[in-house]
């Protein structure tokens, strides 16, 4: 048995359904983000839409994209359609929570308010996989970039062993490792990403894309359309979970609601803006590639958004341009997503569910060892391991999550009408519920082996739950928390 200390003998230990149900009261999450943040609220509308477009604007449209168009074909642009209706729905639930409860944790604070400690464990789980796994794969994309580029203007290239992990013929992915561990020390010396420098990123993002459009659109044919949907809608099921992966970021403009000078008019359009505005890209894009390109030649990660430029304009400079661009964008990305999950397992780690190490900071603020574990981490996934499986693993775990944070509107919608919203979810219980359906729609669209990486990584998140977090939990330990919801 533990040790007790002295507060918590007089009662007795909470049983196991008390353990797995506490709730953190909202009140007490909000009063957390409020002692001492010192956040000051500067951010207006475009700021705000400025986050939402940078942190999502990446790999998924630079590189998953090709990796998508063989499993659905022309009809891509349909499963871009799909994906992104299923992140709107999140998007409006992350909306209601994040002007009700904003707290660093995100989805996982907000499950831990509502549908008490296991949920919230289960969901912060989940999100290991929306951050940490996504700067693997966000990583792998930046690595195939920088190689191309390099080919593109010195015709040199990489020897194949170092590009590629063993699952894909190599030894060992280094440029990926490499933006991973750039993005680390970058964050050890206090670098964040000012707004200022993510605008210029988005700048250069849509910028790109737009000449992507603009350039690959003259080489539209109708024939590359038809088949449109030469694997039926199953491939557009299964294209659009991969796909998913693209529209993940849009909840990092909810994290920002406490620097925001008006979360509660701006919030909720920035949110809607950057859905609109990644979705048209998104759909422009995919349509000018498939029909620039056969799909059939997509086949085998073979071609490249930067090699369609290529093919279309006869010289190589447009292609530097993009990948140029890419390479810019994509290291920004890292550099965002690495820091938000280091916050992530920052809360959690307050909250006692994993070691205290993680909530440590030194001198200057930065929780340095939290910082060094999880980049290491992320580095060796981003060194090891494909592209693909790491988008379909951090689709699935935030299809997840994300489903969780709909549930977390209906209950909240319950339990707690009292509470104030800054915004509202339209629609709802019906858009909650419907957004529920959208995630498991997606998520069952995935194949066995996605569902098996899914469950594994469950499993171990539950034997470290009941193994470890449990226990010390700050609910258990801290006696001046209500254990009993
Ligand atoms: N939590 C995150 N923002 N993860 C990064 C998501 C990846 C981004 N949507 C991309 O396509 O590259």
């Amino acid at each position: 048995m533990d040790q007790k200390t002295p507060a918590q003998v007089s009662a007795a230990a909470p049983t196991l359904g008390q353990r797995l149900s506490r709730r953190k009261p909202v009140e007490k999450l909000v009063a957390e983000t409020e002692s001492g943040n010192g956040l000051r609220r500067t951010m207006g509308f475009w700021q705000l839409s400025m986050i939402g477009i940078g942190a999502t604007l990446g790999t998924g449209i630079f590189v998953v994209l090709g990796e998508a168009v063989p499993i659905a074909g022309p009809a891509v642009i349909l499963a871009f359609v799909l994906a992104g209706v299923t992140a709107l729905f999140s998007a409006l639930a992350y909306a209601e929570m994040a002007g009700m409860i904003p707290a660093s944790g995100s989805a996982y604070s907000y499950s831990y308010a509502t549908m008490g400690e296991f949920m919230a464990w289960v969901c912060g789980w989940c999100l290991m996989l929306t951050y940490g796994v996504s700067v693997a794969a966000v990583g792998v994309g930046w690595g195939q970039y920088i190689n191309e580029l390099l080919q593109l203007t010195t015709g040199l290239s990489l020897p194949g062993a170092f590009l590629a992990g063993p699952l894909e013929g190599g030894v060992i992915n280094v440029p990926a490792a490499i933006v991973v561990l750039l993005s680390m020390f970058a964050l050890l010396a206090g670098v964040r990403e000012s707004t200022r420098v993510n605008a210029v990123m988005v700048a250069i993002k849509v910028a790109v894309l737009v000449m992507f459009v603009a350039i690959a659109i003259t080489a539209v044919q109708d024939g590359n359309f038809a088949p449109f949907m030469p694997m039926g809608m199953a491939g557009v099921s299964a294209a659009g979970a991969t796909l998913f992966f693209s529209y993940i970021g849009f909840d990092s403009a909810s994290t920002a609601s406490e620097e925001a000078k008006n979360p509660q008019r701006d919030l909720p359009r920035a949110i809607m803006f950057s859905m609109i505005v990644v979705t048209a890209i998104y759909c422009l894009v995919a349509f000018s590639a498939v029909g620039a390109l056969n799909w059939e030649l997509f086949a085998e990660g073979q071609t490249s958004l930067a090699g369609i430029l290529t093919v279309v304009t006869g010289t190589p400079i447009w292609a530097v341009i993009f990948a140029a661009g890419a390479v810019l964008a994509l290291a920004s990305v890292v550099l965002v997503v690495l820091y938000s999950q280091t916050r992530i397992l920052f809360a959690m780690s307050r909250d006692g569910l994993i070691p205290k190490a993680f909530s440590k900071v030194d001198a200057k603020g930065t929780p340095r060892t939290n910082t060094i574990i999880t980049s290491v981490f992320i580095a060796l996934l981003a060194a090891l391991i494909p592209l693909g499986p790491l988008a379909d693993a951090t689709a699935i775990g935030t299809l997840f999550a994300f489903a969780l944070v709909n549930v977390a509107v209906l209950v909240l919608r319950r339990n707690r009408p009292d509470l104030k919203r800054a915004f509202r979810m339209p629609g709802a219980p019906l858009t909650p519920v419907l957004g529920v359906l959208a995630c498991a729609y997606l998520m069952f669209s995935m194949s066995l082996s996605v569902w098996i990486a899914f469950g594994v990584w469950l499993a171990v998140g539950l034997a470290i739950y009941f193994g470890y977090s449990m226990r010390r939990s700050a609910l258990e330990t801290e006696p001046t928390v209500e254990v009993r919801s």
